[in-house]
């Protein structure tokens, strides 16, 4: 089944919700997997169900990153806040190096990341709304 990485950082988090009310109907059709507080907030606004690593700061863009390694991730969406500094940093950047090394699609704006979600549910034959 496709599976799809969904991660935002605080100040992106009400995007990501939004994004994924606007695609829940695809997104109810994939396995996904998030960093665990954007995963938490997903779950209670959509009724989706999410797979929640470590939250980010605790490793779990390394997590994703992992799973990405080993080509077991079809898309990511990781909405950043590219005002604010990150303590985990290093964790980030391994995680959007390790995508172009495997050539995972990676999105990290919300227009990236609607044509993402297009592409991978024109593959999946679901006619998005
Ligand atoms: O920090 C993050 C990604 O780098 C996101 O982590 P949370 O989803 O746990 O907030």
């Amino acid at each position: 089944m496709t599976r799809i990485a969904l991660i935002a950082h605080d100040d992106e988090k009400p995007e990501m919700i939004d994004f994924a009310e606007s695609y829940q109907s695809y997104l109810s059709t994939v396995d996904i997997v998030c960093t665990g507080t954007t995963g938490q907030r997903i779950a209670e606004a959509t009724g989706l169900e999410v797979e929640r690593k470590q939250s980010g700061p605790l490793g779990g863009d390394m997590e994703i990153g992992a799973e990405a390694a080993n080509d077991r991730i079809d898309g990511i969406v990781f909405l950043r806040d590219p005002l604010t500094a990150q303590p985990h940093e290093p964790d980030i950047s391994a995680l959007l190096r390790i995508c172009d090394v495997h050539d995972t699609p990676l999105a990290t704006t919300r227009t990236s990341a609607e044509y993402v979600l297009e592409g991978l549910a024109r593959e999946d034959g679901h006619e998005l709304d």
